[in-house]
Formats: C-alpha cells, structure tokens, sequence
C-alpha cells in the first residue's frame, strides 16, 4: 500500500524549509530518474525529443536534455520558452553545455513529455492541444515527466492529454493519476526519489493506493474445523438469479463455509449451492441486490435487512427506498458503479450528479457520500474502483479491462460477501475482495475480450 496525495507542494516545501534541499537538488534527480530509465532502455546513440514548457516540469525536462548531451542525440524543443527562474537556469546550463534548441517537432525513438505538470492551470490552448496530438502521433517510446501534460489535478484531459507509455512521477505518487479517466494516459507509474528516501519525503496520508503485495486470501490456519468454522453467507436472488448464482458460486470459492441461495420461488440451483426461501438461522453475512428487480415487497425485504448482519448491498437495491434504512445501519458495504452511485446519492437526497460529472471527480462524489454516513463502506466502482469509509480512502488500480463485462460485479460482490460471513470488518472485506477480483482479471490466461464470469470463478480458487 502507498501513500497518494492531491498534490506534493508540501511536500517539496518541507524539503527546503526542513532537510535543507532546494528546489535545484529536487530538479536534478527528478531529470535524473528520467534520464536513468533512458539509459536503462536505450542504447546511447539513441534519438530522443523533449518536450518542454515554460515552468518547472519543462525545467525538469531540460535539466534531462544536458545530462543526456553528448551521449544521446538530443532534440529540446520548447515552444514557450522558459519562464521559470529554474527552467531559465536549466536553459543556461543547456547551452553552456554546448546544447541547441530544435525549431520543430521530430520524431525520435524516445519522447519525453514536460510541458506541463503539477502546474496545469486552464485547458490546453489550441497550440498545446496540437503539440501533444502530434506526440500522441509518434511512433516513440513515451515518457510522462510528472504527469502526462493536459491531465488536470482531478485526473481529467483539458481537453486531450499526453499517452505515456511510463510516467516518472516526482517524489510521490499523485492521486490524479489513478483516476478512471486518466488509466488510459499514464502508462506504468514510478516514482522518482527527489535525494531523499520516500519516508523522509512523504508524510501521512487519507489516500492510498492498493498493491498486489496487499492481497491476503483467506487461506485457512485451523486444522480442527468445520464449515461453520467460516461462516454462512446468504444471497438474496431476485428476477434475474443468474447474478445471485455466479455471486454464490464465487463467495463458495473464496473460502465461505456455507453458501445459501434465498429466493420466492423454487428454482433450479448448482449442486453445491443451499437454497431456501427465508433467511437461514446461521446466516454470518447477507449480500442483496444483485439482480433483485421487482420480484420483493419491501415488506419481503424487512425480513431480509431488519437482521443485524454484516451485509454487502449492490444493483438493484440502490433505487429502492430501503436503500434509506440501511446505510443507518452498521457493518454495510455498498458496492455500486457509477450510474448507480448517481441513483444512491439522489435516493439519499445527497447530489443530483450524472455518470459525467461523476466520473469527473470521482473522490469528491464519493466524499458526498462519505461525509454524511461516515460508518459506511462506499466501493465505487470502475476501471480504478474506490473504496471509502470516513476520510479514508483506497483506490485499486490493480483491475483491466478484461473485467468489462456483465458478470463481474456479480463476482465482486460474492468475494465481498464471503469475506463478511469469514468475519472480515467492512473495510477490509471490500479492500480484500476488490483485490481478489482485480488481481484474478489478471490471471486468467485468455485474451482480453474472452473473460468470462466463469474463468474468474475458476482463478479466485488459485490466488
Ligand atoms: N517544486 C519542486 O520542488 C519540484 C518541482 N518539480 C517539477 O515542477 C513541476 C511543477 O512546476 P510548475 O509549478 O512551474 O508548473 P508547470 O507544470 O511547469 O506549469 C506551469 C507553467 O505552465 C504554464 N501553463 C499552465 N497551464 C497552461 C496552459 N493551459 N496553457 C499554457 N500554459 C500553461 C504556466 O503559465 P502561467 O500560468 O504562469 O502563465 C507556467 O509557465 C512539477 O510537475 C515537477 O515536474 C520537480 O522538479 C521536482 C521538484
Ligand atoms: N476497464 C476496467 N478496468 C478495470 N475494472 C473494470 C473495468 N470495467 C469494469 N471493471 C470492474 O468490473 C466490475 C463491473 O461491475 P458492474 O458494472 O456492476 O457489472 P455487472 O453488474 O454487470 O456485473 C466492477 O468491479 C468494475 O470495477
Ligand atoms: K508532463
């Protein structure tokens, strides 16, 4: 797990004011870790076009390009000049050490975007626009000085953004990055070490960012067991018990000892799955909504929800007014995607926010919620899923694409499930589940457009 921060500017200020480092020792190791992953990738010899802005990121940029004279062929173009005090230093340097700007964008075998960093501050004008279309263009090896240039603070295009293959980000990692809409212009992200180790360099922090060094499956320790030893979870199956099946199926293959399918009607269920028509007396945990449609009565529901049991909520039951009662209640994980996280907070007469504005900001939507049932775990998911409780929050970036599918929240909320009838808290049943999920996506060996609900089923029993 990792610290993530809105922005480093403390940071970088308690290392002048504190360990003496000023802003020039910063610069020359943030444009070292760039040149270093050049050398590292790239023969000397090599071609590579910087790109570098008027400010600090393009400081960071040319401090890169005369470190790299002489060895590689360097092109430095910059169409802003410097404006900067350490970017006009740099260029100083540049050129005393024999260096020339180019007049035009090249193509090259590495390109390295520093035209604009932390210090984005409008959208793009139409000039910038043009120059990272042209980037985007090149057939190159892309290296995101920072933050790739045109993605803003809360991780969004002005309007279009930088495509890096690698994003060398200075002294921490920034919670831009890891939003939705910036997964498909970061490429893999490090961090740079700016002369001082990240302990010293960081400080606490409300934001995290998972790893897959996080995940611990609930492989089991007691040799003299039983499966009530590890809980019973019971599901709630509405019109569309597919969903409440893979749910099942899922919660049974991370480790739950009894799985039990609760439905009106009679309907035909796996093998291995438990069915029945009220809520078992042994019920350690309830997960409801998945494909619930219409097929209750909220009086049928009280008899679900008026228990006092952990309980994982998705779906359908964010348009209902139960909806209401329970996020009152404790021990709840709520698990909806964007459209319906929009539904949950107008239900709850918090914000009258679209999937657009939602995924925008989508820290400061889930704070909305956060803020005002601060008990309650929010998993807002995505292609970085958010988990939040209180002021805390944890983003998983671990998922892909693959997991685009109908299905696999249905999976989600069965690992979420299965982990609160084993007696996991909240919390650490929605982060461990969300990791179980994404990590699996991972794993199963097929081509990304080819996962089933099914083979994630099959590669959460292999974690
Ligand atoms: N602090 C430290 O110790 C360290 C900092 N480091 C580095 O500094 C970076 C932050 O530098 P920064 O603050 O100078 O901001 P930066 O991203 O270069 O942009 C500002 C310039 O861009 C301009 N500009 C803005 N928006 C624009 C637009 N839409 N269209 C056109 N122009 C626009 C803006 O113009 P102005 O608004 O002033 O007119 C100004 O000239 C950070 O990302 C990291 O790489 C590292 O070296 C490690 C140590
Ligand atoms: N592009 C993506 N990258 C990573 N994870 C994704 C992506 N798209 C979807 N997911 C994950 O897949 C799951 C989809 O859930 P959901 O939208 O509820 O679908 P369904 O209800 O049809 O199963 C969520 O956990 C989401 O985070
Ligand atoms: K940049």
């Amino acid at each position: 797990m990792r610290n993530l921060y809105e922005s480093v500017t403390k940071l970088d200020h308690r290392c002048y004011d504190i360990y003496q480092l000023p802003e020039d020792i910063l610069m020359e190791h943030a444009a070292y870790a760039i040149t270093d992953q050049i050398k590292e990738r790239f023969e000397p010899g090599a071609k590579v076009l910087i790109v570098a802005g008027p400010g600090n990121n393009g400081g960071d940029g040319v401090a890169c390009a005369r470190q790299l004279l002489g060895e590689y062929d360097v092109h430095l173009f910059m169409p802003y000049g410097a404006k900067s005090s350490m970017c006009k230093l740099q260029l100083e340097r540049f050129y005393a050490c024999g260096g020339e700007l180019s007049e035009n964008l090249t193509d090259a075998d590495i390109v390295v975007d520093a035209l604009f960093g932390s210090g984005l501050s409008e959208p793009l004008n139409e000039e910038s626009q043009h120059i990272i279309t042209r980037l985007n263009e090149l057939q190159s090896f892309k290296i995101a000085c920072d933050i790739p240039s045109g993605i803003d603070s809360k991780g969004n295009p002005l309007p279009v953004a930088f495509v890096a293959d690698l994003t060398i980000t200075m002294g921490a990692m920034k919670l831009s990055l890891f939003m939705d809409l910036a997964k498909d212009y970061v490429g893999k992200v490090i961090v740079a070490d700016l002369g001082i180790s990240s302990k010293l360099y960081e400080s606490e922090s409300d934001y995290k960012l998972l790893e897959e060094s996080d995940l611990k499956p609930p492989y089991r320790t007691r040799f003299n067991s039983n499966k009530g030893t590890y809980g019973h979870l019971a599901l709630i199956a509405g019109e569309k018990e597919g969903a409440a099946i893979m749910a099942a199926l899922a919660a049974l293959r991370y480790g739950v000892g009894l799985v039990t399918l609760v439905t009106c009607e009679k309907i035909q269920v796996p093998y291995e799955l438990m069915h029945s028509s009220h809520l078992p007396p042994k019920t350690t945990a309830l997960a409801a909504g998945m494909g619930l449609g219409m097929e209750y009565s909220d009086e049928d529901l009280e008899e679900f929800l008026h228990k006092d049991l952990p309980m994982v909520i998705d779906a359908d039951l964010f348009y209902s007014s139960k909806i209401q009662e329970i996020v009152k209640r404790e021990k709840v994980v709520l698990t909806p995607h964007p459209k319906e996280f929009g539904a949950l907070l107008r239900n709850l007469n918090l914000a009258d926010l679209s999937v657009e504005e939602i995924q925008r900001d989508r820290i400061g939507a889930a704070k909305i919620f956060t803020k005002a049932y601060p008990e309650v775990v929010l998993l807002l998911k995505g292609a970085n899923p958010i988990i939040a409780q209180g002021e805390q929050f944890f983003i998983n970036p671990l998922g892909t694409n693959a997991l685009a599918k109908g299905g696999s929240g249905d999976i989600l909320t069965g690992l979420i499930g299965a982990l609160l009838a084993q007696g996991y808290d909240p919390l650490e049943a929605a982060i461990q589940g969300s990791l179980a999920h994404a990590i699996a996506s991972r794993k199963v060996d097929k081509a990304n457009y080819a996962l089933a609900p099914s083979d994630l089923i099959e590669v959460i029993g292999k974690l």
